[in-house]
């Protein structure tokens, strides 16, 4: 699962004409994400109450909220791990959970866990290239040219051979995400991204992820608790509260919000940093 998870990728995009690679990794396109009236229970649990959500294509998209009120879980929804109790979810128009074939789901996917899920046995080269490699997408030359590739674009050349355990927790992460970006995708998810970090890699991760984007079409969707974080890297943020999502805006739309949880959000995770 935790593969299927890592790299979604359908098997109908892939293609064997004799290139170096069988995928075209460089073609990559955000996709849009329209979640409506989703429904979610853990016995008499009501996590998710009916949740309408709209994330564009190609934006950096960051849900905040306080603990336990469902950010994981609808995240987890997006790409699957989870069904729904009621409602769906649309990638590009097409249905996630009504369409029942997977062909129709012809976008790449990649997922960055919050403990960075690294295999400590392997080298960070190894990590970065396991997908790659595990599904022979590319020729050998090439998987060592896209890991070199990949570890630059995260600040950290020339650790191939380093082996995870000697990493810090940010530079974990920062493999983590290297590793996700090893397939180019459409649409890259990070479950909370700066938990266990101080607050200069929280900052480094911050910029790493904004320079991502520069070079990237793809859609980033972020779910943090973390609210400076998302103020500071996304096009736009929702709030959820309680299993809904109570407010949607820019981080200037946000930070301005007369909504009374929001503000209280606001003031209790920035100590009062508050207004514009
Ligand atoms: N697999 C599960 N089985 C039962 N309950 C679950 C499961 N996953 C999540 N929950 C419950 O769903 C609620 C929301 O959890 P979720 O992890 O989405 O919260 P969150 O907003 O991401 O919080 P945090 O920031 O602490 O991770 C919690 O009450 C949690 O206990």
């Amino acid at each position: 699962m935790f593969h299927k998870l890592m790299h979604g990728l359908t098997g109908s995009i892939f293609q064997d004409d004799g290139c170096e690679c069988r995928v075209n990794l460089n073609d990559t396109r955000g996709v849009s994400i329209r979640i409506e009236h989703l429904n979610k229970y853990y016995g008499n649990n009501h996590v998710l109450k009916d949740v309408d959500l709209e994330i564009f294509a190609g934006e950096t998209f960051s849900i905040i909220g306080p603990s336990g009120t469902g950010k994981s879980v609808l995240l987890k929804h997006v790409v699957k791990l989870e069904t729904p109790d009621s409602g769906e979810i649309y990638i590009d128009d097409v249905a996630v959970f009504s369409s029942s074939k997977e062909s129709e789901r012809d976008y790449r996917y990649s997922m960055v866990f919050q403990s960075s899920a690294l295999f400590n046995s392997l080298t960070v080269g190894e990590n970065v290239g396991l997908w790659l490699r595990e599904k022979r997408v590319c020729k050998e030359a090439r998987i060592r040219e896209i890991i070199r590739e990949k570890l630059a674009k995260v600040g950290l050349e020339g650790t191939e051979q380093l082996r995870t355990s000697e990493l810090s927790g940010g530079m974990k992460k920062r493999v983590a995400i290297a590793r996700s970006l090893a397939m180019n995708p459409d649409l890259i998810l990070y479950d909370e991204p700066t938990a266990e970090l101080d607050p200069v890699t929280t900052d480094e991760l911050a910029n790493t992820i904004l320079k991502l984007k520069e070079t990237t079409k793809n859609t980033t969707v972020i779910v943090t608790h973390d609210l400076n974080f998302a103020l500071y890297i996304s096009d736009r943020i929702g709030m959820m509260h309680d299993g809904r999502v109570i407010e949607v805006g820019t981080p200037s739309e946000i930070k301005a919000s007369q909504n009374p949880i929001v503000k209280s959000f606001i003031f209790t995770t920035t100590k009062g940093i508050k207004g514009d």
